[in-house]
């Protein structure tokens, strides 16, 4: 008998482009979303457009509220929660980077109330999906979360963003290619669940991401359109899988670590970027295609050694050996590497 059943939720609204941020009062009238709109952001997110996005309201006279958060937790999910119900919203806009993001939507998931995502940043492939990554003690949850009922990225904003920002969302995309080699594996000795389109998808992002590699440059608008698209698209895939599986694996792993081990570390796509290089190697040896990955970061301009991620080798090995306990997600990195191992794979790649 068929039992197979899927439910892939996806957002309505992908409004991307120059300029868009004007149009936040449109995507989001056409959700039919009622109610007060809260406003969540982070100090410099808030400044560059949070502040814009709440004067829009007020001139078409909802009566928004803001609340900015500092830093990417359970307690902070649950500050907007608080200041949610107290002032009874009908829906959330989260306002930033990869974590006000997170915040939000997964606020917005416990309330029950639907969320805008309006990145400020080209910085992460969390803008479209339907997951919250929050770190809790010695661990990282990744938490199935409603995906944004609508997406409002604006390439002028982003381009106006850090320029490591955005080299930090092509190094999230680029870990796609390991990403979907450790999930692959995962299915091939833990029958974990693979969803071939999810798979292809995914990888297929980070294909057309490095073969744009050349037109993603500082200053161009157009770097921002690419490089959000890529993120959109592998937002998505990971919507079809259901989970982040088609985006993370043990690269993430390993900055999830990292995060543990120097919590103002580097960005969270900079440190994937770099554990791609060295999962590769562990994935396809020293002939393997490592030095691609590698490549197709130092194009566009992101790290690929542990100097330049600004972390030292020590803590490198310490979270490459450590790396598999922080989640339940079967890896290239099985049950750990020994410490002399990682050493090899840091040091042959040239990360350390
Ligand atoms: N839910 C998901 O599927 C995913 C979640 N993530 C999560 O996202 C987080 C990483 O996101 P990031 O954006 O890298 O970090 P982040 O949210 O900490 O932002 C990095 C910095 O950039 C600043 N910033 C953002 N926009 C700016 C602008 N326009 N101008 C100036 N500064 C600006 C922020 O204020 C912050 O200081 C991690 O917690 C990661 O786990 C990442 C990928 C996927
Ligand atoms: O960063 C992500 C995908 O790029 C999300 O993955 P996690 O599930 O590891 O937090
Ligand atoms: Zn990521």
């Amino acid at each position: 008998m068929f039992e197979k059943r899927t439910w892939i939720r996806l957002p309505r609204n992908v409004v991307v482009g120059h300029g868009v941020l004007g149009q936040t009062i449109e995507a989001v009238s056409e959700l039919h979303l009622t109610g007060r709109p809260l406003v969540v952001s982070s100090p410099t997110p808030h400044d560059v457009a949070g502040k814009r996005v709440v004067a829009q309201f007020e001139d078409e006279g909802y009566d928004p509220s803001e609340i900015v958060i500092e830093e990417a937790s359970f307690d902070a999910v649950q500050r907007v929660i608080d200041h949610a119900s107290d002032i009874d919203a009908g829906f959330l806009l989260g306002v930033g980077g990869g974590k006000a993001i997170d915040i939000t939507k997964m606020a917005a998931d416990d309330l029950g109330l639907g969320f805008v995502s309006v990145p400020t940043a080209a910085s992460h492939d969390g803008i479209v999906s339907g997951r919250g990554s929050v770190p809790e003690g010695d661990t990282r949850h990744s938490v199935a979360a409603e995906p944004p009922l609508a997406v409002i990225a604006d390439t002028e904003v982003l381009a106006e963003a850090p320029w490591r920002l955005t080299t930090a969302g092509c190094a999230d995309i680029i870990s796609n290619y390991t990403a979907v080699r450790d999930w692959q594996l995962a299915h091939r000795l833990k029958n974990v669940h693979y969803s071939e389109y999810a798979g292809a998808l995914s990888q297929m992002t980070a294909e057309m991401l490095v073969e744009s590699a050349d037109s993603i440059k500082q200053g161009l608008e157009e770097s921002s359109w690419i490089v959000v698209k890529a993120l959109v698209s592998s937002g998505v895939a990971m919507s079809i899988a259901g989970s982040s599986r088609p985006a993370s694996g043990a690269e993430h792993l390993f900055s999830h670590q990292l995060d543990r081990l120097v919590p103002d570390g580097a960005l969270h796509g900079h440190q994937v970027g770099v554990g791609s290089i060295m999962t590769e190697y562990l994935h396809s040896g020293q002939k393997g295609k490592w030095k691609d990955a590698r490549d197709a970061l130092a194009a566009i301009g992101a790290p690929t050694t542990a100097d330049e991620l600004g972390i030292d080798d020590e803590t490198v090995i310490e979270a490459l050996t450590t790396a598999h306990q922080i989640r339940d997600r079967y890896t290239v990195l099985g049950d750990g590497m020994s410490e002399e191992a990682a050493i090899e794979a840091a040091t042959v790649t040239g990360v350390i």
